[in-house]
C-alpha cells in the first residue's frame, strides 16, 4: 500500500487523484491522507511573510515520521533548499504555466486605470506593476473557489490565478472576463510533483516509471535559477525554461524586479532531455547573471 499524503483542497486533491490513478493503473495500492499545513491555516497574511515552506512543512514531517510515503505538492509551492532527507522523485507532465487575469464582466479598464487587483504574490504585483502601472494591489489569499467568490463580489476589480489550476478543477470562467497575462510564471508553475524520502530507494524507483522527463528538466533549471538568485518567494522572481526535443535545445527567461526595473536574463544550451546537470547549469548560470 503507498500512503499519500496532501493538503486538503479541492486543487491539492485532485492532484494527488491524479498521482493516485497513474500509480494504480501500474498495479500498485494506494490510500490518501488529508494533511493541513500552515498555509491552510493562516490566510490573513503574505505567503512571503508567513515563512518557507508553509505549504508542505506539516508534510514533509509525516513523510519523515513513516505516517505517509510519499506527497503530492503544486512543485511552485517546494521551496529550492527544502529538506535534504526528501526529494522530488517525480514530476508529471507540465500544464499551463500562464497566468490569467480575471474580472467581472461589467468592468471596463485599460493599461492607465487605476485598478484594484487582489493578489498576494509579489511576483504578480511586480510583474502586473509594468502592464498596469497606476494599479493597486490588495492582498488575496485562500482557495480558488474563495479568491473567485471574492472577485465576483466585487472586492476587487480583478485577480490573477494560475491557468493550471483553474483547469485541474474544471472552472468554467464564462461568467467573467478573462487573459492570459505576458509575464514569466513562477518557476515551475504549473507543474505538479511527488515527493518521497530520499533513502527510499523502492519508492524512488517507482516514481521514475511515472516521471515525465521532458518537465523535469525544465523544472530543474527554473529551479536553479530561483535558487542560485536567493530569496525564494520573497523575491519577484519568474522564469520560464522550455525544451525543444526535436532540436534537443533547452532555453531559459528569468527576470526580477529590483527596485520597480525589470532585469532579464536568457540562455540556451543543446543538451539531451536526461542531461539535467547541463540544465542546472544554465539554470544557475542565468541566476548569477540576474544577481550581477
Ligand atoms: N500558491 C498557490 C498555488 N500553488 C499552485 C497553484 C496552482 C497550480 C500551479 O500553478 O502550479 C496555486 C494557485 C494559483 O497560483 O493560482
Amino acid at each position: 500500500m503507498i500512503r499519500i499524503g496532501t493538503r486538503g483542497s479541492k486543487l491539492a486533491l485532485y492532484q494527488a487523484n491524479k498521482v493516485a490513478e497513474l500509480l494504480k493503473n501500474l498495479g500498485y495500492d494506494v490510500e490518501i491522507k488529508i494533511i493541513k499545513t500552515t498555509g491552510d491555516r493562516v490566510l490573513d497574511k503574505k505567503l512571503s511573510d508567513i515563512g518557507i515552506g508553509v505549504f508542505t512543512k506539516e508534510l514533509d514531517l509525516a513523510m519523515l515520521n513513516n505516517e505517509i510515503d510519499i506527497a503530492v505538492h503544486s512543485l511552485k509551492d517546494i521551496p529550492t533548499i527544502w529538506n535534504e532527507n526528501l526529494m522530488v522523485g517525480a514530476v508529471l507532465e507540465r500544464d499551463s504555466y500562464y497566468d490569467l487575469l480575471i474580472w467581472n464582466k461589467d468592468i471596463d479598464f485599460d493599461e492607465n486605470s487605476v485598478i484594484v487587483i487582489g493578489t498576494s504574490s509579489l511576483r504578480r504585483r511586480a510583474f502586473l506593476k509594468f502592464l498596469y502601472p497606476n494599479a493597486k494591489f490588495e492582498l488575496l489569499r485562500g482557495n480558488v473557489d474563495t479568491r473567485l467568490r471574492k472577485l465576483k463580489e466585487g472586492l476587487y476589480d480583478a485577480i490573477v490565478l494560475s491557468e493550471a489550476g483553474i483547469v485541474r478543477l474544471g472552472i468554467n470562467l464564462d461568467d467573467f472576463n478573462y487573459k492570459r497575462l505576458d509575464i514569466l510564471p513562477a518557476p515551475a508553475q504549473g507543474i505538479i510533483a511527488v515527493a518521497c524520502k530520499r533513502d527510499d530507494k523502492e519508492m524512488r524507483n517507482i516514481l521514475k516509471e511515472i516521471n515525465h522527463e521532458k518537465t523535469y528538466l525544465e523544472s530543474l533549471c527554473e529551479r536553479a535559477a530561483l535558487n542560485e538568485f536567493g530569496g525564494g518567494c520573497s523575491v519577484p522572481f519568474g522564469a520560464l525554461a522550455i525544451y525543444d526535443e526535436k532540436n534537443e535545445k533547452l532555453k531559459l527567461d528569468a527576470g526580477v524586479v529590483i527596485n520597480d526595473e525589470l532585469k532579464k536574463a536568457s540562455g540556451e544550451i543543446k543538451c539531451k532531455v536526461n542531461e539535467i546537470n547541463k540544465a542546472i547549469e544554465l539554470g544557475k548560470k542565468i541566476g548569477v547573471k540576474l544577481k550581477n
